[in-house]
């Protein structure tokens, strides 16, 4: 064993937090990168070979070891640790070690709070500044190449807009998860942002100037998939009739995005486990492994915990993917984003439809914050977009928005109308989806930028089932 975890066997730690203590350990044990995770009261619970001091082996403590103890020879904790505020706020928490790992303190530059079962901060996932890089002091997060942003500084992170405390709270999550190697897993309703938010993890990581590969599992039958993915040899099955790499081999060095994972077969999800496990690939019909280096993000709409329960899910693999869990705040919990996402939207169609840029009116933007946005920000978007083709007048109104009712005295609740108004926008954009794929789902689909499974029930849910 690579690392210290003496405690990992006592019956009493919880089992979720055992079981993502083992996932860390699988991945960080043989890895340069210094990962520890500690106990409340600053036990080390686990530490991978890297992460001890230079010279010195990994060797299991007779007893339960401080962290000051086992890495720095001190007889005291260093003082104000900021690892001790995550334990208190329970919340990801970019830290920097004042003397940056410098002989006197460990150098710690980010702490992850991981949960047990009862949402309890147990122990805190340790990152360190490596002393010994030239670039120890710069932030642990590059800007990346973002486009020019229509907002003030502070109003988002990278293409993703929001200021609330929900966003800034997954912008601190997402600028920590970048810059370590472990697995990502993304939950959250249809249209929270989920693919936007892989796609950011990706650009502010180390891997960002290798392939991102974005995968809908969902819209695959599964021999298909396992192909896609893996690979195949020539001959392996009907069809197969030249070789060809895999996903997985095409992503090497970067990341793979493997949305809707929950869709995926037990089988498949086995096959998915040994990679995971065993950082390679063996392609369809091949007896050779390939050694790929790959970042697994994955996505879900669903609740994958209850998938486990109901054993429709891997256990093992959901503790696999889900090393670093990132939950999507749903958009009627952020209304205080809405004004920014709407001008931020009106200033991208502008521009796309080559239209003067048209300020919101008060009522209209209150009425568009008081919705409940069940399509979240994917349907906010859409309905901006038909309406900034579409209006007349020098500014955006509630009647742009929601038509002749909403501004009659009389008008119809405005929550119904907006609901209405918004599921319409919608139900004709899938229209001419499916139109524009002549009547293919999979492509329509791809079009909307929406899952297959998300696209059949908005299907049903919009009566066009036979359409
Ligand atoms: N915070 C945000 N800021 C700006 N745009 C956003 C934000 N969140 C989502 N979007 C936009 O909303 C649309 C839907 O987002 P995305 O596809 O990432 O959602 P999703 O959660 O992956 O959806 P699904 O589960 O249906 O696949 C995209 O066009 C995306 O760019």
């Amino acid at each position: 064993m690579a690392g210290s975890s003496p405690e990992m066997s006592d019956s009493s730690i919880d089992p979720v937090l055992a079981a993502r203590v083992e996932a860390i350990r699988a991945l960080a044990d043989h890895q340069s990168e210094r990962v520890m995770v500690i106990g409340p009261d600053l036990t080390v619970i686990y530490a991978n070979r890297a992460a001890w001091p230079a010279g010195e082996s990994a060797v299991t403590p007779s007893k339960p070891a401080k962290c000051y103890e086992a890495m720095l020879h001190r007889q005291d904790p260093c003082g104000a640790c900021p690892a001790t505020e995550v334990f208190a706020s329970g919340e990801v928490k970019s830290v920097a070690c004042s003397t940056g790992g410098a002989g006197h303190a460990c150098g710690m530059s980010q702490a992850y709070p991981l949960k047990a079962s009862d949402g309890r901060t147990d122990s805190v996932l340790v990152l360190f500044r490596d002393p010994r890089d030239p670039d120890a002091d710069a932030p642990a997060v590059q800007d990346g190449p973002w486009p020019v942003s229509d907002e003030p500084p502070g109003a988002g992170l990278g293409e993703l807009v929001g200021r609330g405390p929900a966003m800034r709270k997954l912008f601190d999550t997402i600028t920590l998860v970048a810059n370590s190697q472990a697995t990502v897993l993304l939950q959250g309703e249809s249209g929270t942002g989920k693919e936007l938010v892989a796609r950011t993890i990706h650009r502010l990581s180390p891997r960002r100037e290798k392939p991102l590969v974005v995968v809908e599992c969902s819209s695959l039958p599964e021999t298909l998939l396992e192909s896609e993915l893996f690979g195949h040899v020539k001959g392996a099955f009907t069809g197969a009739v030249t070789t060809r790499r895999g996903l997985f081999e095409e992503a090497d060095g970067g990341t793979i995005f493997l949305d809707e994972i929950a869709d995926t077969a037990l089988t498949f999800q086995a096959k998915l486990l040994r990679v995971l496990q065993e950082g390679e690939i063996k392609p369809v019909g091949s007896s050779r492994s390939v050694k790929v280096d790959v970042r697994v993000v994955s996505a879900t709409n669903k609740n994958l915990f209850d998938l486990v329960k109901a054993k429709q899910f891997r256990e093992d693999l959901y503790y696999r993917l889900a090393v670093l869990p990132i939950f999507m705040p749903p958009l009627r919990h952020r209304a205080e984003d809405i004004p920014l996402l709407i001008d931020r939207f009106v200033a991208q169609a502008s521009r796309r439809h080559n239209r003067p840029c048209k300020p919101v009116t008060q009522e209209a933007a209150e009425a568009l914050a008081a919705h409940d946005w069940p399509g979240n920000v994917r349907e906010l978007l859409n309905l901006v977009e038909r309406v900034v083709v579409t209006a007349k007048g020098d500014r955006l109104t509630l009647e742009d928005f929601f038509g002749p009712a909403a501004a009659s005295p009389d008008s119809q609740d405005l929550r119904t109308l907006v609901r209405d108004v918004a599921a319409q926008a919608e139900r004709t954009k899938i229209v001419e989806a499916l139109a524009q794929a002549a009547g293919n789902r999979v492509k329509a689909a791809k079009l909307l930028k929406i899952s297959r499974a998300s696209l059949y029930n908005k299907l049903r849910a919009y009566g066009l089932a036979d359409a």
